[in-house]
C-alpha cells in the first residue's frame, strides 16, 4: 500500500503488460479510468440538475498522454457530455494506439478546436497534453495552453501526471518551465513520487491511481513509499499501570545560546507532550532559569549536563560558539540516540572533524534539515536538493549512516539501507518559526523512549503534519498557526494512536 515507483519502473511494468495484451488495452483502460473520474467531477460541479451541464475541455498533446486524453474524450462525448477538444498533432507518425483513440474521438460527438474558445465556462479541464515523456520545458502554444488553464477556476483533471510536473521528483520541468496546476490526478499503473514532494502537491491536486489491471508483479518491490501509518503503528504500546517516569526515557535538549533560548523550549515542550519521563533544557549560554508555561521542564547549563543515558536533541538556537562545537563533539561521540537539526547540522556541515564523529558513532542518529541546511551537509545548492528530494535524503543517509528527515512539502524519510518515505500529512501552516524545533524534540522523545529508529522517524513526521492538519480543521490555521500549538495537538494525535492498537501493555523495564 502506498508504494510510489520512479518513471523507469512504471515504464518497464507497461512494457511488459502490453506484450500479453490487445493493442491500445492499456490507453482505453486509461481513459474509461479518467473518464469515470471526469464524470463524478462535473457531476459533483453540475449542482442542481435544472441546470444544464457545462462542457468538458480536454486537452490533447503529440504523445501517448494525449492518446488517454482522446479515449476520455470519445468516453465522455459517449456518454452524451459536451466535449470540446484542443488537439495538439505530433510532427512524428503517433503510436498505433494514440491514432486508434483519435480516430474513435473523431468518429463521436466531440468538437475540436484550435485555441481554448475564449470567455466558455467549463465544468471541467481534462489535461492530456504531456505525461512521463516530457523531456524538455513546456513552450510555444503548449505553453499558452497552459497559462490559459493556470488561470480558470474550474477543476483541472491530469491525466498520469499534471503537464510540465516531473513525475520522479515534483520540480517543474526544463529552466522556465511550466507546469499544469490541477486540482485533481488519477495516475496510471503506479503512484509516482513527483506527486507528492516539492511542487508535486501543489500541482497534482487529490491523487487517485487506476492501476490499469497491470499485475503487482510487473512492478519491482517498492523502496519508497508515502508514509502511513500502517508503516510504523506497531511502535505505539499502551503504557502498564506499573510504569514511571523513569520508564519514558530522558531527553535533553542542547541549544539555546545567547538570545535563542525559544527553539530549545519548543523542542522541550514537545518532548514532554510525546510522554518522554524526563526533559532538560541544556543551555549552551546562561538564559532562563525556568519556563513559566511549562515548569515541568529542568534547566541546565549544557557544558556540565551529564549525558549517559540520555537521548539528545542538538541544534535547537545552538549558535556556533566554540562551546557549542566542544558540546557537539562529545555528543557525537557518545552512544545514545542522538538528534540533530538546526544550527547542529549546519556545524557538522562547516566541520570535517564533527563529520568524521558522524558518520562514526555506532548510537542512532537521525537528521532533520531543512533544504538549505541537506544543502550544506551535501556542498550543493538548495536549488539542486529540491531538484531531487529523495536522492538528497538518501544521499545523506547513506554518507552518515542516519536518518534523515528532509522537511519541506511531502517531507522525505531516508533511512540508512535505502528505503525511504513521503510524507502526506501537514499543511504551509507547518512554514512558520519553531515548527521544525518541535519536530527534533517529538523525534528525540520517541528515540527516549525506546523506538527503533526508523519508526521514530515516520511516526513523528507523520504524527506532526497530521496535528497540524487538525489544528487548522478547527480553524487554527494555516494562517497564524503557531509552532506552540503544535505540542498538545501531537499529545491528542499520539493517544489516539495508542488507542487503536490492540490493548496490551509493555512492561517496564525495572
Ligand atoms: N503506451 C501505452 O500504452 C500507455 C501510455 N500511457 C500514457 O502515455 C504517457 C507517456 O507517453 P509518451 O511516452 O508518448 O510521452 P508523453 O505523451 O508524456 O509526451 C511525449 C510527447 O511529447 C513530445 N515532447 C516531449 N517534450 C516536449 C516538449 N517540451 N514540447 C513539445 N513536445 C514535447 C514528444 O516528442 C512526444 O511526442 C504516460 O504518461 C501515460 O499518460 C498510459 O496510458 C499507459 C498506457
Ligand atoms: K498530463
Amino acid at each position: 500500500m502506498g508504494a510510489l515507483f520512479s518513471v523507469a519502473e512504471i515504464r518497464q511494468a507497461e512494457q511488459a503488460a502490453a506484450a500479453f495484451l490487445p493493442q491500445g488495452s492499456l490507453m482505453q483502460r486509461a481513459g474509461q479510468a479518467a473518464a469515470r473520474l471526469a464524470i463524478e467531477l462535473v457531476g459533483a460541479t453540475a449542482g442542481s440538475a435544472s441546470v444544464p451541464p457545462r462542457p468538458v475541455l480536454v486537452l490533447a498533446g503529440p504523445g501517448n498522454n494525449g492518446g488517454d486524453a482522446l479515449e476520455v474524450a470519445a468516453n465522455l462525448a459517449q456518454a452524451g457530455i459536451d466535449v470540446s477538444i484542443i488537439h495538439i498533432a505530433s510532427a512524428a507518425p503517433s503510436a498505433p494506439e494514440t491514432a486508434q483513440a483519435l480516430a474513435r474521438a473523431r468518429a463521436g460527438t466531440a468538437s475540436f478546436a484550435d485555441a481554448i474558445p475564449p470567455d466558455e465556462k467549463w465544468a471541467l479541464v481534462v489535461d492530456g497534453l504531456f505525461g512521463i515523456g516530457l523531456a524538455r520545458s513546456i513552450v510555444g502554444a503548449a505553453r499558452t495552453i497552459v497559462e490559459e488553464v493556470n488561470a480558470m477556476e474550474c477543476p483541472v483533471l491530469a491525466l498520469d501526471v499534471p503537464s510540465g510536473l516531473d513525475a520522479d521528483t515534483g520540480a517543474v520541468i526544463g529552466p522556465d518551465g511550466i507546469a499544469v496546476v490541477a486540482s485533481h490526478t488519477i495516475t496510471f499503473i503506479g503512484d509516482k513520487p513527483g506527486l507528492h514532494t516539492f511542487t508535486g502537491r501543489d500541482h497534482a491536486g487529490q491523487v487517485a491511481l487506476a492501476r490499469l489491471g497491470v499485475d503487482d508483479a510487473l512492478l519491482p518491490a517498492a523502496s519508497v513509499h508515502l508514509n502511513d501509518p500502517s508503516l510504523f503503528e506497531f511502535a505505539f504500546v499502551p503504557r502498564a499501570h506499573s510504569s514511571h517516569k523513569g520508564s519514558f526515557g530522558d531527553v535533553a535538549v542542547v541549544g539555546g545560546a545567547h538570545g535563542m533560548s525559544g527553539a530549545p523550549i519548543l523542542a522541550a515542550r514537545a518532548a514532554l507532550y510525546s510522554g518522554a519521563g524526563r526533559v532538560f533544557v541544556a543551555a549552551i549560554d546562561q538564559g532562563p532559569a525556568y519556563d513559566p508555561v511549562q515548569p515541568e521542564l529542568m534547566f541546565r547549563d549544557a557544558a556540565s549536563l551529564g549525558t549517559a543515558g540520555t537521548t539528545i536533541v542538538a541544534g535547537p538556537g545552538m549558535g556556533d560558539s566554540a562551546n557549542a562545537i566542544r558540546i557537539l563533539a562529545k555528543a557525537l561521540d557518545g552512544e545514545e540516540p542522538l538528534v540533530l537539526d538546526a544550527d547542529a547540522l549546519n556545524l557538522v556541515a562547516a566541520s570535517p572533524d564533527l563529520q568524521v564523529r558522524l558518520a562514526a558513532r555506532s548510537g542512532i542518529a537521525l537528521l532533520t534539515p531543512h533544504p538549505l541546511e541537506a544543502a550544506r551537509l551535501l556542498g550543493v545548492t538548495a536549488a539542486v536538493v529540491q531538484g531531487d528530494r529523495l536522492a538528497a535524503a538518501r544521499e545523506i543517509a547513506a554518507r552518515y549512516d542516519a536518518y534523515v528527515i528532509l522537511k519541506g512539502s511531502g517531507t522525505i524519510i531516508a533511512m540508512p539501507d535505502g528505503e525511504a518515505a513521503i510524507n502526506p500529512t501537514g499543511n504551509p501552516g507547518l512554514a512558520s518559526a519553531g515548527t521544525g524545533d518541535v519536530l527534533a524534540g517529538l523525534c528525540g522523545s520517541l528515540l527516549a523512549q525506546g523506538w527503533p529508529g526508523r519508526d521514530a522517524a515516520l511516526a513523528a513526521v507523520w504524527m506532526h503534519g497530521e496535528a497540524a492538519d487538525r489544528l487548522v480543521a478547527q480553524g487554527a490555521g494555516p494562517i497564524g498557526l503557531t509552532a506552540g500549538e503544535l505540542p498538545a495537538a501531537i499529545r491528542s494525535v499520539l493517544n489516539r494512536m495508542v488507542e487503536q492498537r490492540p490493548r496490551r501493555c509493555a512492561l517496564p523495564q525495572s
